[in-house]
């Protein structure tokens, strides 16, 4: 098969930077491939994500896809809604950036180092409950924008600091700004942080399995499958912010044998941002399952602190 594949792809630096990533994998597989610019409504409005849904970034380029005017869509995989499109197959989770958030900072200055009472920016409830919630005396202000548009806020003295997400900048070429890279205990990230979503028409058979030959990873796939399960399960349950964070590991399995399997973990916020908190570790090959028990640990310890003693 030697047609060349059409890559859909939003115009933004991130996504471009993604798609490109994606076709020189391709070519250097050889594959001849081709990127076809898609124009989002996500791009055009600076209305707050919250607000206009998170499908604002992927739908036009899964319609795209959908109608035949391009053979992939590579999307963020965070950026994509939990329920997969019928039309369409996840063909490939290629490896993994590090999914951790990061803080860029005024003077270099570490989330510890912020005075209390410092001005940090974000557009996300999970990095502003989170941030609330860290006993620092921080104040969370709304933003949106572009990684450069955040990151001038913060030279221009607007904000002390502001939280993004490090595959991001690492995409970008950007890493030499951030102040720390957060630690997930302090800082759970979004679920399926860092990695892409590769996906092609359901019966185009011969794309998926080349785009899952040559681009998918199993451990980052079974990792974002643990951590959407939690997300789609929590987003039926209730509207809170979650994050959501599995990884392969070296652990015991049932016989006591030394086996690779997957450690998830889980926090959703309540309305006055107490975090509540939830692990678990399963076989790789039922991450999605894992994913559904966490969720309904957070969901039942969520709701014995909503009725528990104290409130009336
Ligand atoms: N919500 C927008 C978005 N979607 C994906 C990324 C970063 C790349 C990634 O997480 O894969 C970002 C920017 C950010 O959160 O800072």
């Amino acid at each position: 098969m030697n047609k060349t594949l059409r890559i859909g792809t939003r115009g933004s630096a991130l996504a471009m930077a993604q798609s490109t990533w994606v076709a020189e994998q391709l070519e250097a597989a050889g594959y001849p491939t081709q990127l076809v610019a898609v124009e989002t409504p996500g791009d055009q409005s600076t209305a707050p994500i919250a607000e206009i849904g998170v499908g604002v970034f992927t739908s036009a380029l899964r319609e795209a896809l959908a109608a035949n005017e391009v053979d992939v869509a590579i999307h963020s995989c965070k950026d994509l809604p939990t329920e997969q499109d019928p039309r369409l197959s996840l063909a490939a989770v290629p490896v993994r950036e590090d999914p951790r958030d990061a803080l860029v900072a005024r003077d270099g200055l570490t989330l510890g180092e912020l005075p209390p009472g410092s001005v940090v920016g974000t557009g996300s409830p999970r990095r502003a409950s989170q941030l609330r919630a860290s006993g620092l005396g921080l104040e969370v202000r709304g933003i949106r924008g572009n990684v450069d548009t955040r990151m001038r806020k913060v030279t221009d003295g607007e904000l002390d600091a502001v939280v993004l997400a490090r595959a991001g900048l690492a995409r970008v070429g950007r890493l030499s700004v951030i102040t720390e890279s957060l630690d997930p205990l302090q800082m759970l990230p979004a679920p399926a942080q860092g990695a892409l979503a590769v996906e092609c028409r359901v019966e185009d058979v011969d794309t998926e399995h080349l785009l899952q030959s040559v681009l998918d990873d199993q451990a980052s796939r079974a990792a974002v499958a643990a951590e959407r399960a939690v997300l789609a399960r929590l987003e039926a349950g209730c509207h809170a912010p979650v994050g959501a964070l599995a990884e392969v590991v070296e652990d015991l399995d049932e016989n006591g044998r030394v086996a690779l399997r997957l450690s998830l973990r889980g926090v959703v916020a309540t309305d006055d941002d107490v975090l509540v908190r939830a692990s678990a570790t399963g076989e790789t090959t039922a991450a999605e399952q894992l994913g559904l028990e966490l969720a309904d640990e957070l969901l039942e310890a969520r709701a014995a602190l909503l009725s528990g003693p104290g409130s009336s």
